[in-house]
């Protein structure tokens, strides 16, 4: 797995139209800016949009890996936005609502870029082993949003029905040896139930978690720490260990949490 994506908690979208936002980014602590030219962004504003993310990212944003997402395949601004993504400074591109892996390997391969793919249709779900394990692709990312709205869940369902569809993602990755991320808390001030949902995200597996506000950053990063108490318990246990199941703080241990612990070090030390 590529370290750098690896390492991503928190990826902000922001609409490339935004640029109060594009600036506004540049002082924020997430690890990974998305500069939407899809859904936050209204057709008339299309080809602005799309200018406007290919010189943010000329200009960059740091130490954040700056990603742009496209419209998708089937979209009229399709084709002009893989031009230019192509011709950018983008480190990533982010393709949505992919549902096979010929696609998500067509815009790679066109992009010539590491390409995130959304899941985030009932078929791209079905679809995501292959799309995860498609040549081009370096990570996954949720669409809760457009997963429930396709799925045709009531409003505010939560996680519980998409549980089957996100770890179906994270299952995905992780046989493909790629990053995942979860989809993003839409209550722009419930940052309880944000910091709730990102634990959630992180027991599922996930790596990180896609926002949509900078308030959101700092829960996300938390979540997906590690925290100093679990650096402290897995230093302690690569310490103590010695191999074979063995008695740690009472509980067993084994080689597998070795390994898990080593990771969650050189995770936190990165
Ligand atoms: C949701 C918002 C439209 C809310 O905007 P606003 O009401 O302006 O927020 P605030 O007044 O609280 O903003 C405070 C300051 O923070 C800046 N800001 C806000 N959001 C961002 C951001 N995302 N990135 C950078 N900076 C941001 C404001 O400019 C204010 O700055 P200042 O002037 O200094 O006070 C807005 O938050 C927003 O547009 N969010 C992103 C929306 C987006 O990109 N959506 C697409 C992806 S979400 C999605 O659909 C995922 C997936 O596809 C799915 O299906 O689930
Ligand atoms: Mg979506």
């Amino acid at each position: 797995m590529n370290t750098i994506f690896a390492d991503v908690r928190s990826a902000l979208y922001l609409p490339a139209s935004n640029a109060r936002a594009i600036e506004k980014a540049r002082g924020l602590p997430c690890d990974m800016v998305i500069l939407d030219l899809e859904d936050a962004v209204k057709p008339d504003d299309k080809q602005a949009a799309r200018e406007a993310a290919v010189a943010a990212v000329a200009e960059g944003f740091g130490p954040r890996i700056a990603a742009i997402r496209l419209n998708g395949s089937d979209s009229v601004w399709h084709a002009d936005d893989v031009a230019a993504v192509r011709a950018s400074h983008a480190a990533v591109v982010v393709l949505p609502k992919v549902e096979s892996a010929a696609e998500a390997t067509r815009v790679a391969d066109a992009v010539g870029k590491p390409l995130f793919a959304m899941i985030e249709t009932p078929a791209g779900v079905l679809a995501a082993v292959g799309i995860a394990a498609a040549h081009g692709v370096a990570g996954l990312i949720a669409g809760s949003n457009d997963l429930a709205a396709t799925l045709r869940l009531p409003p505010d369902a939560g996680r519980a029905p998409l549980a089957l569809s996100l770890q179906t993602i994270v299952l995905a990755a992780r046989a493909a040896g790629i990053v995942a991320l979860d989809g993003v808390w839409n209550r722009l001030a419930d940052l309880d139930g944000l910091a709730e949902d990102a634990r959630a995200g992180r027991a599922t597996g996930f790596d990180g978690k896609t926002l949509i506000h900078p308030n959101h950053i700092a829960p996300a990063n938390t979540a997906f720490g590690p925290t100093p108490a679990e650096l402290e318990d897995a230093r302690a246990l690569v310490e103590a260990a010695t191999g074979g199941a063995e008695r740690f703080r009472d509980r067993m241990i084994e080689t597998m949490h070795v390994d898990a612990a080593k990771r969650l070090i050189a995770r936190g030390e990165r």
